[in-house]
């Protein structure tokens, strides 16, 4: 079956398994370009694994991925890294920056492995860390910088080469709430300026209040939709498919 034109990314009846366990059982969603999803449940829910899989990261044992047109799910391994290099973009609950580098070089590395110029990534990357609220922080070393800072400058980092989908796992989970809060304001208003689809994992209401659309998982199972806290918006943006 193809996917539906609008979605940019969609899965059918995903079957995941890890370690000998099923931890992802029939899940099917649909994610439409630009939109912000927010993937909600308690933890070991199965958020993390399912992004992991809509990423190409995990191929699932049963079901079909699609990235607009391309099958994911059939592609070898070489196309799979590929595509997550060229098209996504991934943030984790912690920075993991690399200590030998500064906060612009740490945010520009995507670009400069990219073999863009050093100029370039260097302006690209300073643009993002001060948007981020991080600018001065463009020659230091993470080892210097406060937690909520190298967060910011892993955000950049993700956001630095425009990706078509962002998959944000806790992205602000290790932040204090209103840094949290400002910090996914800030994500979000980039990735709409920008068209970037964002996936969200979260377990916190409160963050997932800034997606268009939840969609819910409990024990790798997908559990219904939930209307967004705030906005009309994603009320109109509302689909798909269980
Ligand atoms: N590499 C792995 N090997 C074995 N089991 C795993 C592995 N990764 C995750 N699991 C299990 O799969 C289930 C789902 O985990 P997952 O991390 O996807 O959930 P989650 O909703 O993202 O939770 P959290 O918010 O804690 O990250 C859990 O029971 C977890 O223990």
């Amino acid at each position: 079956m193809a996917p539906p034109d609008n979605d940019v990314l969609w899965a059918r009846s995903l079957r995941c398994a890890l370690a000998g366990s099923d931890v992802l059982t029939g899940v099917s969603v649909g994610v439409r370009e630009g939109e912000i999803l927010a993937l909600v449940g308690p933890r070991g829910s199965g958020k993390t694994t399912l992004m992991r899989c809509l990423s190409g990261q995990l191929v699932p044992e049963q079901g079909e991925i699609w990235f607009n047109s391309t099958p994911v799910h059939t592609m070898n391994h070489s196309r799979r890294e590929r595509l997550r290099r060229d098209r996504f973009a991934w943030i984790d609950p912690e920075p993991g920056l690399v200590p030998e580098l500064t906060g612009w070089e740490n945010a520009a590395l995507p670009l400069l492995l990219r073999g863009v110029s050093h100029r370039a990534a260097r302006t690209a990357a300073t643009e993002w860390l001060e948007r981020l609220d991080v600018g001065a922080a463009a020659r230091k070393r993470p080892s210097t910088l406060p937690h909520p800072q190298r967060q910011r400058i892993a955000i950049a980092r993700a956001l630095v080469t425009t990706p078509s989908v962002l998959f944000a796992d806790e992205p602000t989970a290790t932040l204090h709430r209103a840094d949290g809060a400002q910090v996914l304001r800030t994500l979000a208003a980039a990735a709409r300026s920008h068209g970037i689809t964002v996936l969200l994992a979260t377990h916190d209401p409160e963050v997932a209040a800034v997606a268009d659309r939840t969609v819910a998982l409990l024990d790798g199972r997908r559990v219904g939709s939930v209307p967004p806290a705030t906005g009309a918006e994603g009320v109109t943006a509302c689909s798909l498919s269980v």
